[in-house]
């Protein structure tokens, strides 16, 4: 059964994951993009004609669009949120890096629409944070150390995913509460830390890798990603659910929980 037809908007259309969204779309039955804006000028992408961010709030009034599929940075997507909520348009962001207000600030949006919010679209991502949960609750004790790996041009750091994957891991573990970055001169590890290692290099598009140890063993539970294709089919696929859902704070899981349901 196909999905209803879907028209969305970009912001950072200019951008690697914006982009990529809109080839994405452009290639997704059913799905147009109504709306692409970027901060600076940008030439058309897979057709699209490409414009000025400051004229966001004009465009969404006119073109009303489903959802806004956004991946910029996070003063720009707090300011998005903000344009949907006025708008009255369904949000998806993938923008990591925010602050703890800047987040109160995007589950603001959420009072007037749809808002979903995920630090990956990976699926593949999605199953191993289930199974990074169930190994760290099944191995008390265990010392338990994340290492990310990202493109030399990424800003945060540690990625968004390796925040989610903290977040899984603290509340299953309470003895591990100190994330410790990296480790320089005499740092022998201590009880209650989880080790935290950002990678930056050449082209790499995302991987993620968390290890537990102790007892004698090791198990290390690894995602890679191939290309950002993945994050944007992602990111479409929660647009056409979130686009029928109403006002509230969603995340990635209750796209795949839906669809499972559907199976
Ligand atoms: N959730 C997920 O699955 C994924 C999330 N991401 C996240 O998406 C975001 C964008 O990644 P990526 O496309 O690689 O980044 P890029 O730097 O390639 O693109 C960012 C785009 O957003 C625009 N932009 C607007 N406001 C800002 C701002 N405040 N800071 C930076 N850029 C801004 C840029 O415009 P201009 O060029 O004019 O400055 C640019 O077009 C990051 O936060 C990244 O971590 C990335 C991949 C997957
Ligand atoms: O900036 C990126 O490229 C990515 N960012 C996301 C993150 O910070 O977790 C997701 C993915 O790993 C790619």
């Amino acid at each position: 059964m196909s999905a209803d037809p879907l028209s969305i908007a970009v912001t950072g259309a200019g951008g690697r994951m914006g982009r990529e969204v809109i080839e994405a779309a452009a290639a997704r039955e059913g799905v147009t993009v109504a709306v692409a804006v970027n901060r600076t000028e940008t030439d058309p992408v897979a057709g699209v004609a490409v414009g000025d961010a400051d004229r966001l709030d004009d465009l969404l009034a006119s073109e009303a669009p489903d959802a806004l599929v956004d991946f910029t940075g996070p003063d720009s997507a707090v300011a998005y949120a903000a344009a949907c909520a006025d708008a009255g348009v369904p949000l998806v962001t993938g923008t990591t890096g925010f602050g703890d207000a800047q987040i109160d600030d995007i589950r603001a949006a959420s009072e007037a629409v749809p808002v979903l919010k995920a630090s990956n679209f990976a699926r593949g991502v999605a199953a191993l944070r289930r199974a990074v949960r169930e190994a760290a609750a099944a191995l008390p004790g265990y010392d338990v150390e994340l290492t990310e790996t990202h493109h030399n041009a990424k800003r945060d750091a540690p990625s968004g995913t390796a925040k989610s994957i903290l977040d899984d891991v603290e509340g299953v573990r309470e003895d591990l509460d100190e994330r410790v970055h990296g480790r320089k001169g005499d740092a022998p590890r201590e009880s209650g830390e989880i080790g935290v290692h950002a990678r930056r290099a050449g082209d790499v598009t995302g991987e993620h890798e968390v290890l537990l140890a102790g007892n004698r063993e090791t198990l290390e539970l690894t995602h890679r990603a191939g290309d950002r294709g993945v994050f944007a089919e992602g990111a479409l696929d929660a647009a056409e659910w979130l686009a029928e859902r109403d006002p509230g704070w969603y995340g990635f899981g209750d796209v795949l929980d839906a669809g499972a349901a559907d199976e």
